[in-house]
């Protein structure tokens, strides 16, 4: 299959966007019309622009309200058509994208639409080219594949097929599964588009909020899939129109874009595998069974490692100054970390509590040491538990991952390592290799902390129960396939949270033993706390906004962190009042979390107990939660958290 995306899909000049596209290793583009005709050149200087970066123009669209209109606008249409055919042919281009018609003007007469298409599949055939027929979801008679299929049927013209894009499909909630039935070779291209679910107008929906698979809440895994049992083996494009993809850096654009095919691919692989060996839900016919095996043998899938389990949060490391590394080194202190190790050869801490390790580095010359010149005190890097670290970035690196190699001292453990969108690396760490993740070796105890009187107690903190990222706008899509391909976690619900100056959009993703959990969060203000965060980031547009740390008995470990001088956002006792109003709880315990501010969540469940620290430096802030069978990350109470954070006060 040729991997190919619509021009219309990213920003930039036409050429800057055939170099980002060649560069993320496209076979093709679909050339958008607009595009065309704005580009400073002729038709034959791009043709030769794309050939040069490896790029065919294996499309050319769209070309709109053409079928079933009266006699006198058909034979302006045929008229504009042949145009085009000089343009594509110039271009090389042998396939013209014809959308379901919108106008007024047209005419549900099912035999002239058909004469029609069929007398400009004449045309086409006479200079070799060939159309396609693609029903858009607003078309005035043509809304449904199924519709489009008929009209390209009763044409009965070889230079005429169908084209799907499913956008238009699943945006209307129409079912896929007719597509296996359609003649694959009656297919003549396919557009794969994903989209947040919204209520609201499907043109609109259409033109401006699309994304790439894996990036929005439609099953395009099932829609690949019935389209590749049709018997379909020609492109598999993306055709993307979003207003954030218009003004994102278009390098990175085509690099989602690519991974989010790879990705599709490779899961829509492991689907037909299923199917093949009968290892699905629902028993497959033999039949069925039949066409998933010669589909796999015809068409080679991407196939890389798969995602492997993750069993958790290892560590996260912080960039930091010497300053900084004091202050947050008393914070984790007082949070009730104990120092457990100065690193061999370099000024960098470990910190433990429980279950919990976190490291400040303030390594002259280091990665996290930039870091920190480039964001102030930021988390920098993290590592995941997993059982194959090499294999774990290995499926990184085919998923388009960058590695990160580290500088090494002499006995220094190096983990396999990748670099997150905006920089953030993540280690892979072996379980098995005991309780401190394989680190314990860069670390040596420190012979003072021993016989130190004032060292901390522990507060009863566990584990990272999840981080938080805070996202620019342009990074959100980014992280969602990043952390969806590459990471093979899974997304919650999406959400909109109010902040006294504008909305946060919030989505949670978690593997499936729920024992790696991370937030995105996005200001769609510029004037929240979380996009001043995220402004202080730089051009990385993406960094940890908070890290929620689990307990048992939160109650507990607040009065110890509260005896400590933790400093807690305060909450509003109108919060309280308001828990009790909504919800069937004790009044004393009502008045036990008001006392220390925790925060309440009920869920079908379970209940979530969770109260927020001060920001460091104006940075980054911890979360000290209890969850009792409990899945969200108490999203109810993210509007409490942050107006008490605008309104100052602390107790
Ligand atoms: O929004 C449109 O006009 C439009 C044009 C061409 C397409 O392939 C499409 O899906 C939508
Ligand atoms: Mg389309």
């Amino acid at each position: 299959m040729r991997r190919s995306i619509a021009t219309v899909s990213m920003s930039g000049t036409l050429r800057q966007k055939l170099e980002a596209i060649a560069a993320a290793r496209f076979d093709a583009i679909e050339l958008f019309e607009n595009d065309f005709i704005n580009f400073n050149g002729s038709a034959t200087e791009l043709r030769a622009m794309a050939a040069d970066l490896g790029l065919g123009i294996d499309l050319y669209q769209p070309l709109r309200d053409f079928e079933g209109m009266p006699d006198e606008l058909f034979r302006r249409n045929l008229e504009r058509a042949e145009r085009k055919f000089d343009v594509m042919q110039a271009l090389g281009a042998p396939l013209m994208l014809v959308c379901s018609n919108t106008s007024p003007q047209s005419q549900g007469d099912a035999e002239r639409s058909a004469a029609q298409l069929h007398e400009l599949a004449e045309r086409a055939a006479r200079r070799n080219l060939r159309i396609g027929f693609e029903a858009l979801a607003w078309g005035r008679w043509v809304k449904l594949y199924a519709q489009a299929w008929r009209l390209v049927e009763r044409a009965n013209h070889p230079h005429l097929g169908l084209i799907l894009d499913s956008f238009h499909t699943l945006s209307l909630g129409d079912d896929p599964a007719g597509i296996k039935d359609i003649p694959g070779e009656r297919i003549f291209f396919v557009q794969m588009a994903d989209a947040p679910l919204l209520a609201m107008d499907v043109l609109q929906w259409a033109r401006h909020h699309r994304n790439f698979p894996g990036q929005g809440q439609f099953d395009l895994e099932n829609f690949f899939e019935k389209t590749l049992l049709s018997g379909y083996d020609g492109n598999l494009s993306l055709e993307i129109f979003n207003d954030v993809f218009r003004e994102t850096p278009n390098r990175r654009t085509a690099v989602d874009a690519m991974r989010s095919l790879l990705y599709l691919e490779s899961q829509v692989r492991r689907r037909l595998e299923r199917l093949r060996d009968g290892t699905d839900q629902d028993a497959p016919s033999d039949a069925l069974r039949e066409m998933a095996d010669s589909t796999l043998r015809r068409i080679e899938l991407f196939d890389p490692p798969d995602a492997l389990p993750l069993g958790g949060i290892a560590f996260l490391e912080f960039g930091v100054d010497d300053e900084a590394a004091v202050a947050l080194g008393a914070l984790f202190e007082q949070l009730g970390f104990a120092r457990a190790g100065r690193h061999r050869s370099k000024a960098v801490t470990l910190y433990r509590q429980g279950g919990i390790k976190l490291i400040v580095n303030a390594q002259p010359g280091s990665d996290a040491r930039a870091r920190f010149d480039q964001q102030g005190p930021s988390v920098c890097a993290l590592g995941l538990v997993t059982s194959d670290p090499a294999r774990a970035a290995n499926r990184a690196s085919a998923l388009l991952s960058a590695r990160y190699d580290s500088p090494r001292g002499p006995n220094e453990l190096r983990l396999p390592a990748i670099v997150a969108p905006g920089g953030t690396v993540v280690h892979f760490v072996p379980g098995a290799a005991g309780d401190v993740g394989g680190l314990a070796a860069d670390f040596v105890p420190e012979a003072s902390e021993a016989s130190r009187t004032d060292a901390p107690a522990a507060c009863g903190l566990q584990a990272i129960d999840h981080i938080a990222m805070g996202l620019a706008n342009d990074q959100f899509d980014t992280w969602m396939l990043f952390c969806r391909a590459v990471l093979g976690l899974q997304p919650g619900e999406s959400l909109e949270l109010a902040d006294p100056f504008g909305l946060i959009r919030s989505c949670g993703l978690a593997n499936a033993g729920r024992s790696v959990r991370m937030v995105l969060n996005v200001s769609l203000s510029q004037r929240t706390r979380t996009a001043r965060q995220v402004s202080a980031t730089g051009r990385s547009g993406a960094s940890v906004h908070h890290i929620a740390l689990r307990c048992d008995d939160i109650f507990a470990a607040m009065t110890r962190l509260r005896a400590n001088d933790v400093r807690f956002v305060p909450i509003s006792g109108n919060y309280y009042d308001d828990l009790l109003a909504r919800l069937d709880l004790d009044e004393p315990l009502v008045r036990r979390m008001q006392a220390l501010d925790i925060l309440y969540d009920r869920s079908t469940t379970g209940e979530y107990f969770h109260a927020y620290t001060e920001a460091f430096a104006d940075r980054f802030f911890f979360e000290i939660v209890q969850r009792n069978d409990y899945d969200g990350y108490g999203a109810v109470n993210a509007p409490a958290r942050m107006a008490s954070q605008e309104q100052g006060g602390q107790r």
